[in-house]
């Protein structure tokens, strides 16, 4: 495992992360190498969003920098460090306790996250039974604080009292985040908060993330297979494909000029105002990761694939600006 140093302004250090689905079938155990070594940095402030087709591994890198990780999932190697109040913490260090870091520290936004509000019960009693304890505060304090969280979001406290399905898709996911966020901790991962939301609610949620991260001066990590929403909310992003970073870049630098074909192919395929031409998609599916190709993952798909492609995996590496780039063809594809 290579630990690099830990820079100053970054929040979060991931290096060379490999997390592994082990399973089981037949007697033998098979490898699905969902993250097969991601390396990256996000600074205090930053909304990174990590994109990518479904099945590429956004969720499994998302759980594995949580520390969320159950079995089938195994870390394998590598390492993720957070800067928690002046501190290095070493989330796969054993003597961490991940209760104390959850809420305060740190705040994982699942995919159908909305299911964390009990839905028999008031969302009231959500906040008690997962914000309270964090807080050290007497109780009529801590509904104070709620309260001035709710409104700063823009939110009526009245919705303390309603039961889930009393709300709107929308209104519950907005509270979800008010839940999440309740505590200000300084790094939240939110995976696909606006995916089941429609195009005018998203635009509602992420107005509201934003809203927090500038309040609290978070970090987030945000994941979508969604790049329009990712130019919408981040400053920088991550693509994944066939569990790697395949290229990585401030996002109007990214949309601007990409590097790698399959960004190339994810901004093409975009909806664009006025252009009634038929958006082209790749051929092809990604890989599957308990066998998955030699050298570039993105080879069979690509347009632009030489043999040295098929024989070595390219490095994720510094290309201009503040870009890195995996791919020995960096460049040269166009968008359409
Ligand atoms: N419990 C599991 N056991 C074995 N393989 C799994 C398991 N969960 C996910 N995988 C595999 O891991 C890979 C990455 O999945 P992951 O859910 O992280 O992708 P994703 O990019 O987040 O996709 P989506 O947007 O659909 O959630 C996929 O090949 C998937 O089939």
């Amino acid at each position: 495992m290579r630990n690099r140093p830990v820079a100053e302004g970054d929040v979060l250090t991931v290096d060379d992360l490999k997390a592994y689905f082990m399973v089981d079938g037949y007697g033998i155990t098979r490898e699905v190498r969902a993250v097969d070594g991601a390396t990256l940095r996000v600074r205090k402030g930053e909304v990174y969003g990590l994109a990518g087709e479904s099945g590429s591994g956004k969720t499994t890198l998302v759980k594995a920098i949580a520390g969320a990780i159950r079995p089938p999932l195994k870390i394998v190697d590598g390492s993720v460090r957070y800067q928690f109040g002046g501190e290095t913490v070493d989330i796969y260090d054993k003597s961490v306790n991940h209760q104390s870091l959850r809420w305060r520290h740190l705040s994982y936004i699942m995919q159908g996250s909305m299911s964390v509000l009990n839905p028999v019960r008031r969302v009231r009693r959500s906040f008690l039974d997962f914000a309270y304890r964090h807080m050290n505060m007497p109780k009529a304090q801590f509904w104070e604080a709620v309260e001035t969280h709710l409104k700063k979001l823009q939110l009526d406290p009245a919705i303390l009292d309603a039961y889930p399905h009393q709300l709107s898709g929308g209104m519950r996911q907005r509270t979800t985040i008010a839940l999440a966020t309740v505590c200000k901790p300084e790094f939240i991962i939110a995976d696909e908060p606006t995916t089941a939301l429609d195009v005018i609610v998203q635009r509602d949620v992420l107005k509201m993330i934003k809203e927090v991260q500038r309040q609290q001066d978070s970090s987030i990590v945000f994941v979508t297979h969604d790049m329009s929403v990712h130019a919408t909310i981040a400053d920088r992003i991550g693509i994944v494909y066939a569990g790697r970073i395949v290229e990585e870049g401030p996002t109007t630098q990214l949309f601007r000029d990409p590097q790698h074909p399959y960004t190339v192919h994810l901004i093409s395929s975009l909806p664009r105002i006025g252009d009634k031409s038929a958006r082209t998609s790749l051929p092809g599916r990604p890989p599957n990761l308990a066998d998955p190709p030699s050298g570039c993952r993105f080879h069979p798909r690509c347009p632009l694939a030489i043999d040295r492609c098929r024989k070595e995996a390219p490095p994720l590496e510094g290309r201009h600006g503040e870009n890195r780039v995996a791919c020995w063809r960096a460049g040269e594809a166009k968008i359409a």
